[in-house]
């Protein structure tokens, strides 16, 4: 198909708002497009991420940034959080991208009671994760960073996969430091062997267990530094390696059979994404009805 131009935007189409917070995304501003001369195409809400040269420049990723926005804005579906376009300034790359309105999964969480959704909520969005997730795979991406911190909420609770498939992470981001969290990591990334799209599907059975639980079933030290918490850190990776973990007794037997499904410690075992979505535990809150 003729390849649409994609529009050239400058800052000045723009009226930018608050910064969303220090949030983990680095410098995120909300934002609204402005009417062009002829007062068309105004009032567009999204989110404007700023990126600084210097860094992309000393971290020498220029390239593999072109290439991944390149792929990520034809990346299309409700449940994948939109890359609409982007541009730059002489010392600044901005991504314009998808604004979801009700915000960060894991701070929706935190105000939670127990930080645990209910049933319903947790199966409603299971079922969008999976239909999400079969997206990205379906197009190659493998996420590798599945966690509440990387989920955004848009209106009428539309699960939106926010950061993914990012091999290259902006350097603002502070994240993918060498002592990230264990809790989502499966026995083959700790093992250190070659890894495929499975590993997306052990960190959706962790996603699921935090959002009926309130933690995941692994719970470490978020983040280890100290030689004490390289102890912890070492147990945790004895635990995950052993599928050594247990449901609370309020677990629903279904939700639990579900979870089981997905980690597994043999990554070919783990339940394709198909088969999640035909699981009678989400099939369940699939109607509207509640
Ligand atoms: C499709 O998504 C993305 C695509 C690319 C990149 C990115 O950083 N690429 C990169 C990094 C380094 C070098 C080159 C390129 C990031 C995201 N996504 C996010 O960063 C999370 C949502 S930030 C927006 C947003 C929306 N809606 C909200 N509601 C509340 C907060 C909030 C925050």
């Amino acid at each position: 198909s003729a390849h649409r131009p994609t529009r050239v935007w400058t800052l000045s189409q723009f009226e930018t708002g608050r910064a969303m917070g220090k949030g983990k995304f680095g410098r995120v501003y909300i934002a609204r497009t402005k009417a062009d001369r002829e007062g068309n195409g105004g009032g567009f809400i999204c989110a404007l991420k700023l990126l600084y040269k210097k860094d992309c420049v000393m971290y020498n990723v220029q390239g593999q940034i072109r290439r991944e926005v390149e792929i990520q804005m034809n990346l299309r579906h409700p449940n994948v959080l939109r890359l609409y376009g982007y541009f730059h300034d002489e010392g600044r790359v901005f991504l314009m991208l998808e604004f979801a309105a009700k915000g960060e999964m894991y701070k929706i969480m935190s105000k939670l009671d127990g930080r645990r959704w209910t049933e319903a909520e947790a199966g409603r969005f299971t079922g969008q994760m999976a239909d999400g997730l079969a997206y990205l795979h379906s197009k190659h991406v493998i996420h590798r960073d599945i966690k509440p911190e990387n989920l955004l909420v848009g209106l009428n609770d539309v699960l939106k996969i926010a950061d993914f498939g990012w091999s290259v992470h902006a350097p603002g981001d502070h994240r993918r430091t060498a002592c990230g969290t264990l809790d989502y990591m499966p026995p083959e990334m700790i093992e250190d062997v070659p890894h495929g799209h499975q590993v997306d599907l052990w960190a959706f059975g962790i996603l699921i267990f935090e959002w009926l639980e309130g933690t995941p079933p692994f719970d470490s030290q978020d983040t280890f530094n100290a030689n004490r918490d390289y102890q912890e850190a070492a147990h945790t990776r004895g635990r995950i390696r052993k599928g050594d973990y247990e449901f609370p007794s309020h677990f629903q037997p279904s939700a639990a059979d579900l979870v089981n499904r997905l980690l597994q410690i043999n990554p070919k075992e783990r339940l394709p994404l198909d088969r999640v979505m035909q699981h009678p535990w989400v099939r369940k809150w699939d109607a509207d009805v509640y």
